[in-house]
């Protein structure tokens, strides 16, 4: 069975018997072949549908043999879309031409009449170097970090400017503003990109296992310590080590972290040995860091270690700009994952998004998004796909009935509202991991 792949070819050639003998194969194994007779027709194909792969044959009618004709359509081609892998097809092939096309940015070239093993093995070897250009410049869609309101137009110059440095970066904002994406983001900036990117949750972790997390150990260390094992901040040398909810650990990790920030080595659990580490510092947290160093919940001198660039990610409410353009990128996602038809926002669900607070930010977004994208059954998303909470009835009390389901999203949503929102606070008050806590306020639409 031939499996067809989402590549999309166009074939141009004035011979119509060419046309379809070429289609015909290629369809096969391509997802969308199209062809035209008409060479004139390429600017308007060409600007109008993303094609990766073009067959252009040298020589129409108007110039059978001297090939200029086919090097006109592919300068054109070219100057509309520089990123075309572009094989040239010809049934005069000689060298010459055929060296001359590449030189003039073909990327391969085809003799016609053709075998149909190295038609294809060429049209394959074009689409594979296209896809490969495609996912250098374009990120994946999961990877793209959107933003247009001026606040995050402020982020991205900010981030512009220190990605290619060395400098610690603290990132603030509440749960779900993109603090993760954004380090991750800087990373693959900055020009550490190619090596390993460490992201731990300090939140996640318990005492007992964060310098053993973080530094390593050596076999024998502790009762369970039956393997040597390196820790996260070796694991991430070269690289950029992210660490999150940094607000959280307390005063004496806050005290071990310094250390290693200050000698640029750990010595493992166990070992007197120091490790030298060359790691870029990204941190972030929920919390206002700075009141806690005031109250001395947070050393000041580590502070001023990880804070020497801030860039602070304003909630979703205030860049209302962002909520639309957020929406279609999650529609876009969505739809293309579930394929699904919809490909639209109704005039009222866009404007209802605008009004919304969105207190759990992208992340709620996100989710109402894919829930909604699930859901649909037109091509515009309505008003009655998407289920956001309705702020008044975050002031719930815990009801007395014996609604199980009902106890839980009540309780939690006092545990949230007693922990002003941080998850880990109230994951902890709750008994509950903070990734059982996310799948919870999830559930219950929270
Ligand atoms: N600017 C953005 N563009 C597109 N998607 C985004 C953007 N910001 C965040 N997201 C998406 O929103 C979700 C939440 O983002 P992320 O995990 O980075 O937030 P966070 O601030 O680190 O959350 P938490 O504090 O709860 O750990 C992720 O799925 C992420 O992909």
């Amino acid at each position: 069975m031939t499996v067809t792949q989402p590549g999309k070819i166009l074939i141009v050639d004035d011979d119509v018997d060419v046309l379809r003998a070429a289609r015909l194969l290629l369809k096969r194994h391509f997802e969308q072949v199209d062809f035209e007779k008409n060479p004139q027709k390429i600017p308007y194909l060409v600007s109008n549908f993303e094609y990766d792969v073009i067959l252009l044959d040298m020589n129409f009618t108007r110039d059978l043999s001297s090939g200029k004709e086919g090097f006109e359509w592919l300068d054109r081609i070219l100057d509309i879309n520089p990123e075309i892998a572009v094989v040239m097809f010809t049934a005069y092939g000689d060298v010459e031409m055929a060296v001359r096309a590449i030189k003039a940015g073909a990327v391969d070239f085809v003799l016609k009449p053709w075998e149909n093993e190295k038609l294809l093995a060429t049209i394959q070897s074009a689409f594979n170097k296209r896809a490969a250009k495609k996912e250098k410049t374009a990120p994946a869609p999961d990877n793209l970090l959107v933003g247009k309101s001026p606040a995050m137009q402020q982020v991205f110059d900010t981030v512009s400017k220190v990605a290619g440095t060395d400098a610690n970066i603290l990132i603030l904002g509440e749960n779900g503003t993109g603090k993760d994406m954004l380090a991750r983001h800087i990373h693959r900036e900055s020009l550490r990109h190619d090596k390993p990117f460490v992201s731990v949750d300090l939140g996640a972790i318990s005492e007992t296992l964060f310098e053993s997390e973080l530094f390593g150990h050596v076999k024998g260390a502790f009762t369970d310590a039956r393997e040597d094992r390196v820790g996260r901040f070796e694991e991430a040398n070269g690289g950029t080590i992210f660490l999150d909810e940094i607000g959280n650990i307390s005063i004496p990790f806050q005290a071990k972290l310094l250390t290693v920030l200050q000698n640029r080595s750990i010595t493992r659990v166990g070992s007197n040995k120091l490790v030298p580490i060359d790691v870029r510092l990204i941190c972030a947290t929920n919390r206002n860091i700075q009141h806690m160093a005031a109250q001395h919940l947070f050393r000041q001198d580590l502070l001023y270690r990880i804070n020497t660039i801030e860039i602070h990610l304003p909630p979703l409410r205030e860049r209302q700009e962002d909520i639309i353009a957020l929406a279609e990128h999650f529609l876009q996602m969505y739809r293309d994952k579930y394929k699904r038809p919809v490909n639209s926002l109704h005039e009222s669900l866009a404007q209802q998004l605008i009004q919304y607070n969105w207190p759990g930010n992208i992340r709620e977004l996100q989710h109402a998004m894919e829930r909604a994208v699930i859901l649909s059954q037109g091509k515009v998303l309505q008003p009655k796909d998407v289920f956001v909470k309705n702020p008044a009835s975050a002031d719930e009390t815990l009801n007395t009935g014996y609604n199980l389901e009902e106890m839980e999203r009540n309780i939690i949503t006092q545990a949230m509202k007693k922990c002003n929102g941080n998850i880990t606070e109230a994951a902890r008050e709750l008994g509950l991991s903070r990734a059982a806590l996310y799948r919870r306020l999830e559930k219950y639409n929270l």
